[in-house]
Order: C-alpha cells, then sequence, then structure tokens
C-alpha cells in the first residue's frame, strides 16, 4: 500500500490482517528491503478492530505492540485512540481513502472504504452517520474504476437510502454505461430527472451525461476517429506520443463493435474473429477501453520503475480488479492463457467456479499472450510507456504478411481501435501483424513472446530457404551504405551504382515471390529507392523499385511509411508523364494511407512530398475529396 514515509498510506496500527501464503522476500529483485509480501490481493483480509471485537469477543491478542517499540513507532504509523468513537473514526478512514484516490491508488482507497464500513452498520444507522455513510459509499463507487458490477451494488445501497443522491445518481448512471447498457443508463436518468425536477440545477454533469447518450450509442464519429488515430509527431529526436485526446472526449467514446462475431480460428487451434458481412476497407470492427492499462510519460518512467515494472503492475491492477468485481473474471479467463493452461469456459461449471477467483499464475499467462503496447527499456526515462490487455482485440490472430486489420492504441487515453486497411470477404477471419514483417525471421520468433509457432507464408519460406541464402540476405543487407546509427546516406555515384547491383541480387534471390521478398522494406533498400534515386531524377528506376517495394507494403499494416511511399510512387508517375488514370490510381493510394493512418487527407502534408495536391492539380485532379 502506498508510500512507506506516508503515515497515512498504510492501515492504522490495530487493523487485523489475515494474510494467506505469505512470503518473506524482496519485492522486486533490485529492491535492497524485505517485506512480507503475497501476490494475489485476495490472499489478504484487512479487519477493523471493531469487526474483530464482534468477531471473537474477550480475545487479547498477544501481538499487541509494546509500548517502547511504540513510542519509536509513533511518529511513523497510526492508530485509533480508544475515546474516538466509531463516527469518528469512519470519518477518518473515508479522508485517509479519498486522499488515496486523489494520489491514484484506487485500490487502497477501496481498502480504506471497507474498512470505514465496518464502523457504519446498515442496519440501525444513526442520521448522523447516513450522510457519511453515503459519502463512503459513493467514494467507494467512485474508486471502484472499471468495476462497474461492484460499484452498482454501492449505488443500489445509496439510493435505497436516498433517492435523490447526486452523486449515487451520477455513478450508477456512469456505471451502467460503462456496462455497455446505454438505454437502460438513458431511461434511469430520466426517471431521477422527472421525479426529482431540481436534480439538472444542481449537477450538470448529470445532465451532460444524459445528453451524450444517444452520442454513444452510434457509430463512432469522424471526430473521434481523427482524435484517436492523431499520428505521433514525427522529426522529434526523441519518441513522442500522440497528442492526447480533447478533453471530456474520452468520455464520448462507447464501446464499439463493428460486423463481426467469434468462431473457431483457421490459423490455430483457439478462437479468432471473423467477418459477418462483406468489409470495404477502412471499416472500424473494434473500439474499445483496456481492461487494464498503463500509461506514463517520457520522463517518470524510472520513476514509475523504482517500485514495480509495467509487467507486475499490470497483473497487479488486474488482480485487484478482479477482486473488487468478481464478475468481471468471466470476460479475462475467457482469453488465451498460453500453450500450458487449459481455456476457461463459463459453460462448465467447474471453470465458471474459477472464473470468479483471482488466479495470479493465469492473470500472468493471460497479460504476457494478450500484451499489447511499446516494448519497455528499463535504461531510457525518455521515453514514454504505453501498453495494456484489450479484451475484444485479444481474440485477433496473426500472420506476418497476410493481415487485413491494423491495432491502433492510443498512447495516452489508451482507447483502442481496430480497422481493416484491406477489403474483406464475408466468413473471412481478421488476421493482424503482431510484429512487423520487415523484422529478419531471426527476430520474429513467437514461440518465445507469444507461445507459438507462425505458419503464414513467409515464416514457411523463410523456414523452407536454404540457409545459405539467408546468411547471403543478411550480408547483402548489411552492405548497403545507409548507415542506421545516423540515418544518413553517404552519397557517390560508386557507392549508389554498388548498392543497386545488391538490390538486384537481393530482388533476384526471391524473384518467384516478390509480394514475400520482406527486406525490400529495410531501411538500406527504402533509402535507395525512395530518396537517392528521386534525389537523382532517376523516376524509371526508382519507378520500377518501388513497384517491388509496394507489393510486400499493401500486406503489411499501415504505419506512418505508407502514405509517403505510396506519394513517391505517385511523384514518379507524374514526373513521368504517365496517363491520368494511372495518376488517379496512385493518388488514391495516397489518399488510403492518409485516412488509414491519421485520418485525414491532410496528413499528406507531412513526409517527403507535401506538395502532391499542388501536383496533381497541374493534371486536372483535386487531391482533397468533399469527405475530408
Ligand atoms: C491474442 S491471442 C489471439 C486469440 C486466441 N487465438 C484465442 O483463442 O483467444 C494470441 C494467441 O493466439 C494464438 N495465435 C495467434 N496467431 C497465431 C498463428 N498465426 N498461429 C498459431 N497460433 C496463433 C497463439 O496461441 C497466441 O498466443
Amino acid at each position: 500500500m502506498g508510500r512507506s514515509d506516508d503515515f497515512e498510506s498504510v492501515i492504522p496500527l490495530g487493523t487485523m490482517l489475515i494474510v494467506k501464503n505469505p512470503v518473506f522476500k524482496k519485492p522486486l529483485a533490485k529492491s535492497t528491503a524485505f517485506g512480507l509480501i503475497v501476490e494475489n490481493p485476495a490472499d489478504i483480509e484487512f479487519l477493523s478492530q471493531k469487526r474483530m471485537d464482534a468477531l471473537f469477543p474477550g480475545v487479547q491478542w498477544k501481538s499487541d505492540l509494546p509500548n517502547e517499540s511504540r513510542a519509536l513507532v509513533n511518529s511513523v504509523f497510526w492508530e485509533f485512540h480508544p475515546d474516538q468513537d466509531d463516527l469518528e473514526i469512519a470519518t477518518k478512514l473515508k479522508n485517509v481513502g479519498n486522499k488515496a484516490f486523489f494520489e491514484n491508488r484506487p485500490t487502497d482507497a477501496a481498502r480504506f472504504y471497507n474498512v470505514a464500513l465496518e464502523y457504519l452498520s446498515e442496519e440501525e444507522i444513526t442520521p448522523a452517520a447516513v450522510s457519511i455513510l453515503l459519502d463512503t459509499l459513493s467514494n467507494k463507487a467512485a474508486a471502484k474504476l472499471g468495476c462497474f458490477n461492484s460499484v452498482l451494488i454501492c449505488t443500489g445501497k445509496i439510493l435505497g437510502i436516498k433517492g435523490d443522491h447526486v452523486k449515487g445518481i451520477y455513478r450508477h448512471a456512469k456505471a451502467l454505461i460503462g456496462l455497455g447498457r446505454y438505454a437502460e443508463g438513458g431511461e434511469f436518468l430520466d426517471e431521477k430527472l422527472n421525479q426529482f425536477p431540481s436534480l439538472g440545477e444542481e449537477c450538470k454533469d448529470i445532465v451532460s451525461l444524459r445528453s451524450i447518450i444517444p452520442e454513444l450509442m452510434k457509430p463512432p464519429g469522424k471526430e473521434i476517429i481523427r482524435a484517436l488515430l492523431n499520428p505521433r509527431p514525427s522529426e522529434t529526436r526523441l519518441p513522442q506520443p500522440q497528442p492526447p485526446l480533447p478533453v471530456g472526449m474520452a468520455d464520448r467514446i462507447a464501446e464499439f463493435r463493428g460486423p463481426i462475431q467469434l468462431g473457431k480460428s483457421k490459423v490455430c487451434d483457439g478462437e479468432g474473429i471473423f467477418a459477418s458481412e462483406d468489409l470495404e476497407v477502412g471499416t472500424h470492427l473494434l473500439i474499445c477501453t483496456p481492461f487494464a492499462g498503463l500509461y506514463v510519460e517520457a520522463g517518470k518512467t524510472k520513476e514509475f520503475t523504482f517500485n514495480t515494472s509495467p509487467p507486475e503492475y499490470l497483473i497487479g491492477s488486474i488482480a485487484n480488479k478482479i477482486w473488487l468485481d468478481p464478475q468481471l473474471g468471466h470476460e479475462f479467463y475467457s482469453l488465451w492463457a498460453g500453450p500450458d493452461l487449459k481455456s476457461l469456459t463459463m459453460d462448465n461449471e467447474e471453470d465458471a467456479k474459477k472464473m470468479g477467483r483471482v488466479d495470479i499464475g493465469r492473470i500472468k499467462n493471460i497479460s504476457k499472450y494478450n500484451f499489447t503496447g511499446t516494448l519497455y527499456n528499463e535504461n531510457d526515462d525518455e521515453d514514454f510507456i504505453s501498453g495494456g490487455v484489450w479484451i475484444p482485440s485479444s481474440k485477433i490472430n496473426h500472420s506476418c504478411i497476410d493481415a487485413n486489420a491494423a491495432y491502433r492504441p492510443h498512447d495516452s487515453s489508451l482507447i483502442m481501435m481496430v480497422t481493416t486497411f484491406k477489403k474483406v470477404k464475408k466468413g473471412e477471419e481478421i488476421i493482424t501483424s503482431y510484429l512487423d514483417a520487415f523484422h529478419p525471421f531471426s527476430a520474429r520468433n513467437f514461440m518465445e513472446s507469444h507461445g507459438f509457432i507462425c505458419k503464414c507464408r513467409l515464416c514457411e519460406l523463410d523456414r523452407s530457404e536454404n540457409p545459405d541464402v539467408i546468411v547471403r540476405i543478411v550480408k547483402l543487407l548489411k552492405s548497403l551504405a545507409y548507415d542506421h546509427a545516423t540515418n544518413l546516406y553517404p552519397f557517390d555515384l560508386q557507392i549508389l551504382t554498388r548498392d543497386l547491383i545488391t538490390i538486384a541480387e537481393l530482388e533476384r534471390l526471391r524473384a518467384a515471390t516478390p509480394d514475400l521478398n520482406a527486406c525490400m522494406m529495410s531501411r538500406g533498400v527504402l533509402t535507395v529507392a525512395a530518396i537517392v534515386l528521386m534525389d537523382e531524377k532517376r523516376y524509371t528506376e526508382c519507378f520500377a523499385m518501388m513497384q517491388k517495394i509496394y507489393a510486400v507494403l499493401v500486406n503489411i499494416p499501415p504505419n506512418f511509411m505508407h502514405h509517403d511511399l505510396a506519394a513517391t510512387v505517385l511523384v514518379c508517375c507524374m514526373k513521368m508523364d504517365k496517363e491520368k488514370a494511372v495518376l488517379e490510381k496512385w493518388a488514391e493510394e495516397v489518399r488510403k494511407y492518409c485516412r488509414l493512418y491519421a485520418g485525414t487527407l491532410k496528413h499528406v502534408r507531412v513526409g517527403h512530398h507535401p506538395t502532391v495536391p499542388e501536383d496533381l492539380r497541374k493534371f486536372g485532379i483535386e487531391f482533397f475529396t468533399d469527405d475530408d
């Protein structure tokens, strides 16, 4: 719980703990101090002195602190005096709970509120205690971030005592909305607003919550899609996160499911997601919030990882969430838990029981095999951390080269969007790429990262390739002049000629399967094709090489390069005076990747060819269309 130098961040002296499976160890390998650790939050039960007295009357606990020790620790710990009454104690615990909540420790907050509630009997409650009980329940409801079923229990109690409790009404409606029960949330608010007409005046938040419900019931609009896709700033020395969503927008984004359904996967033994109708390019399939996620700003990652690591943090959040709201376990444990654990299903009675409990081993596996996000580098405080586990998108399987949909988690809001980047036929499986295809075969080790052997066309070809050819490809790629450390190309005609011969050999080595020639996407080849040949005005050669790059590129989920490479082909076509139909075709490719990657055609201004719209006008083509 909390920081050890802040006495109110730990539970007060005299609180009893029932601890199952405690272990005396260091919390992290790098920690200097040992502590009594439990991995599973469900293995600790906190009992107030009051509840202990009620459960075990007359029992004298030998472990009471000796006076000399008490004098030593008095400045650090806190406890209740014997002359304090229940209401005072409950109030103090509630306030400490609030403090924990504001310090972003919602689970600690929930524990303090639980102990506070032990001092507030709901049966024989005095009028003075009503307000503190309502406050505590209401704050506990707010602390249960994302644990909406438990929130409804708290708010149900509040509204049973006081039907017009403003925060209770607001949090009840928020929980119904969080559970996707939008219509019910709307009806509930209408009923309350009718019953208590002054409510709208007292709480503008209730009125604005009511007003966004119709929007939540529709597919997301363009403004939301653009904000979610808003790219990371380019041209910065350090990786920068995407711009944050406009204030208040996250509340207006609903969980969204496009025309998809679950089914038995065609690429693995488990489940997958399938198109339930023919899908166009750019169809949004999913918008969802993470079950557990983490965003840490650049510059704060060292401080964050002092006490924990990102995987440990996620495992802890998931465990706490299921502990606070066991019903959430039903959804979470339906995810793939790796080759060594049998998948659980609610259809099986034994499984169903297990799905309401905190099972740390299973949580660890599920977090590992279903994690999406930036990889965290322990030594780099200047990079941000963004990642998590999203339940709906976790059902999507992988192919290095034949993907048809892209994952796009927004860096700081952690809202995930999945969108098709190819046409998909009804009944076809939705496939994404967990890792880009242009990583060499040796780096695409899915056994290590995800517990499976990828059998996509590219992996099968790489696997069956003569080892000498693989060694040759690696050697050829290394010999290209592009310098990865400086991002520079040491231009000289002789060097370029040598590189062109090397690239021609790379092409020949995969001549039978040009769309599987992923080394055409390496930085060395891309720099020669898209920058050096273009600068040299050798458009015919540039166009020919870009065609080969494009054959690979179209099968890879769109990233920051796609629109710029399409624009390179388009510029070559203009320079070569190709017919208008060809220019139209490539202009449409540029538009497609601008929309897919950034959600707006204006993205054409970012990259090496910002004047494409003006250049196209000379050929009678308008780049910007009415729908942007
Ligand atoms: C994020 S889950 C995908 C959904 C999963 N198939 C399920 O049943 O819930 C990732 C797991 O799916 C399986 N998987 C995904 N793509 C695969 C592929 N191309 N070949 C074999 N297994 C794959 C692996 O077991 C992997 O660890």
